[in-house]
């Protein structure tokens, strides 16, 4: 049975502050969400060792967005697994696209990410996907294969989420096909050893698309950016109706 994984990615929006204050919109509205749904905020650094305070014993669980693949040493700039794993981080985004895009990210180096993600006891959340030139040029499902293929080598598929994020649907309002997200969520999954492995869809996920998304039978959650950051939009998210 997969699990159904609902994630919130704040990139790089909310001083602890802001935290604090989304935080106590957002959990009066989680009375309802079955319990069979996991619910996690990725926020930035600064705000990890204060959100873990106030979600202790809550069902909600924190993520972070990055990850070096060293235990320690001269990385200026990085953090590391066990500095994660030692405030309550249980999951961390890696190959997120815009750290491909603008921080030289590579296939190689998301694999040594997604290592020491679960070397230090944390749940990579791989994201992979296509830009529009690669989706126009009938490139997507190659250019996906690759992906998987090099960043899963000697990665452990039992604790792993993989996010399917087609990069001209991110930040865009440009959502993918919820038909066509699940196709391309079924052809990850026929690469996988473990059938098992929750898939997401990201890329302009709403209040108004999610439940059309979760409809679909190969979409096991969602990977939110913006809709993430407003306690009202979040919260109808994660309380997607079926
Ligand atoms: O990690 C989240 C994705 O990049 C999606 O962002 P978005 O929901 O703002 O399109």
């Amino acid at each position: 049975m997969r699990k159904v994984v609902i994630a919130g990615n704040w990139k790089m929006y909310k001083t602890q502050a802001q935290a604090l204050e989304f935080l106590q919109g957002f959990m009066l509205e989680l009375d309802n969400v079955p319990e069979e749904r996991e619910i996690i905020l990725c926020a930035p650094f600064t705000d990890l060792a204060l959100l873990s305070k106030n979600l202790h014993g809550s069902r909600v669980q924190l993520g972070a967005q990055n990850v070096h693949w060293e235990e320690a040493g001269a990385y200026t700039g990085e953090i590391s697994g066990p500095m994660l794993a030692e405030i309550g981080v249980r999951y961390v985004v890696v190959g997120h696209s815009e750290r491909r895009q603008y921080f030289g990210e590579t296939d190689q180096t998301v694999n040594l990410r997604l290592k020491a993600a679960q070397k230090y006891g944390l749940t990579p959340i791989l994201c992979v996907g296509e830009t529009k030139q690669q989706r126009d040029a009938g490139e997507t499902e190659i250019l996906i294969y690759t992906q998987l293929e090099k960043a899963l080598v000697g990665v452990d598929q039992e604790k792993l989420i993989i996010a399917y994020e087609p990069i001209w649907a991110i930040g865009t309002g440009d959502t993918c096909e919820a038909k066509e997200a699940n196709r391309i969520i079924g052809l990850i999954r026929s690469r996988l050893s473990n059938q098992n492995v929750p898939i997401q869809y990201g890329g302009s996920v709403k209040p108004t698309n999610i439940d059309e998304i979760m409809a679909q039978p190969e979409i096991d959650g969602a990977l939110v950016g913006g809709a993430s950051l407003e306690p009202q939009s979040f919260s109808r998210i994660v309380n997607y109706q079926v």
